[in-house]
């Protein structure tokens, strides 16, 4: 039975601190996932969102930039925003970033806390491809970002991948990395579609420009 304090006020015991964890390139952010991490953070009720750099993402051709500044990047773009923060365990890990690995390594250093991974619906189809599926889904949940519009990936999983997706609203936004370092290599602006921090970051450091 739950107390009652004198003040009147039911203590229900404190929840689990809820975690989601973004993983992603980053190479660079972009607005499009900070507008992914605040969607999934309101869709799912999570008290926080990790934002991970990978090392080496384990399903990308081409050698992404230097994970330093990738880091950087990630960090000034979640500057100012309290729920908002970055991870650096894959990057000073090194190797390919298993997302498996990951899980394990979160769930040992941070017993108390309940962890969902993010994906963009893009993503949704390709999680039963993921390495070691079936343990990560025994140890986390996902929550997937619906494209209005797009039938709802999720309805085609086996279960228990299904079970452990919670599907949640976000407005398309159709920013991409690839498009962001396409303007940059041919001079185009990338202004807004990346947070201020980061375009500054991108200007000083003359990332994505054309090979001199
Ligand atoms: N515009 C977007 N809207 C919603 N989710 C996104 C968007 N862009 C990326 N994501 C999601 O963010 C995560 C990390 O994505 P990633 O860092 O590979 O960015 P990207 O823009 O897809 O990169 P690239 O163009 O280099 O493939 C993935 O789960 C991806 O589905
Ligand atoms: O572990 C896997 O097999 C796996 C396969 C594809 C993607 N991921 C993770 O999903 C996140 C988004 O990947 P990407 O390639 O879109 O940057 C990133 O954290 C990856 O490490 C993980």
């Amino acid at each position: 039975m739950d107390s009652i304090t004198p003040e009147g006020v039911r203590e229900q015991g404190e929840r689990p601190r809820r975690v989601g964890i973004m993983g992603g390139t980053f190479d660079p952010i972009h607005t499009g996932h900070l507008l992914a991490a605040e969607a999934a953070r309101e869709g799912a009720g999570l008290d926080e969102v990790w934002l991970l750099p990978a090392s080496v993402p384990p399903h990308k051709q081409g050698a992404a930039t230097d994970g330093e500044h990738r880091w950087r990047m990630t960090v000034a773009a979640a500057e100012g925003n309290d729920f908002l923060r970055g991870c650096d365990l894959e990057l000073r890990k090194g190797g390919v970033s298993y997302t498996i690995d990951t899980v394990l390594l979160l769930r040992e250093r941070f017993p108390d806390t309940q962890f969902s991974f993010i994906i963009g619906g893009d993503m949704v189809a390709y999680l039963p491809n993921w390495h070691r599926i079936d343990e990560i889904v025994e140890q986390i949940r996902f929550v997937g970002l619906q494209r209005p519009g797009y039938p709802n990936a999720a309805e085609g999983l086996p279960d228990p991948l299904r079970r452990a997706l919670t599907m949640v609203p976000m407005p398309l936004v159709d920013i991409s990395s690839t498009d962001i370092r396409e303007r940059r290599r041919q001079g185009r602006s990338i202004r807004y579609l990346v947070p201020d921090a980061v375009y500054r970051y991108i200007e000083g450091n003359g990332l994505y420009e054309p090979e001199s």
